[in-house]
């Protein structure tokens, strides 16, 4: 993402308090040196991600998946605080951070997004996401969505991605 976000003129810094040890964590962040996007150092306290956030605009959140277990462990139980208390705009991949993929926002620190986008399709824990929810990961074939009642929005188009509407086919907010 943090690539991405680069070649389509953007300025991102990555907050990774901890080095991936796993192979693509590597690569992911030899493509991110190479192209100047920041990564702050590894640390166990929260400063160096608030400073960060003091020129910040937006935040993107991919910090756990939908594997997440609670409780939040250091050094992301500082660390989640620090993204809320910045009060800036929120945009969580999939699931928001600290969130259970089928319990939802069971753990006080997880991430209240202003936007979620949810791949492939939106997971259990995120039924009472009230914020703007978008779907992305246009590649479930109609066999598997009809299977199993995905009841996944038509992405219009060539799209990638495709907001979901309320009842009355308005966007939410
Ligand atoms: N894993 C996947 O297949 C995909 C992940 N994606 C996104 O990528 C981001 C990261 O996903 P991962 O699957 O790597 O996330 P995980 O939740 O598996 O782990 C991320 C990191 O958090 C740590 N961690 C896990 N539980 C913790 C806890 N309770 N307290 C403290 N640290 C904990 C793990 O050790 C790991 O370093 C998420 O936003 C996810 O939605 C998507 O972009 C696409 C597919």
């Amino acid at each position: 993402m943090p690539t991405l976000l680069g070649m389509f003129g953007y300025t991102p810094t990555i907050y990774m308090p901890k080095p991936g040890s796993k192979d693509i964590y590597k690569r992911l962040k030899t493509q991110c040196d190479n192209m100047g996007i920041k990564t702050l150092p590894p640390s166990s306290d929260a400063e160096a991600l608030t400073t960060a956030l003091s020129s910040s605009d937006v935040i993107l959140d991919a910090i756990f998946g939908f594997s997440f277990k609670g409780p939040v462990r250091p050094p992301f139980d500082e660390a989640l605080p620090s993204l809320t208390n910045s009060k800036l705009p929120i945009v969580s991949v999939d699931i928001p951070s600290g969130w259970d993929v089928e319990a939802g926002k069971i753990e006080t620190l997880g991430l209240e997004p202003d936007v979620l986008v949810s791949l492939t399709a939106p997971k259990e824990g995120v039924k009472l996401f009230k914020g703007r929810h978008f779907l992305g990961g246009r590649f479930v074939p109609k066999i598997f969505a009809d299977k199993y009642q995905l009841n996944l929005p038509e992405y219009p188009s060539f799209a990638q991605i495709v907001e979901f509407t309320t009842v009355d086919g308005s966007h939410r907010l």
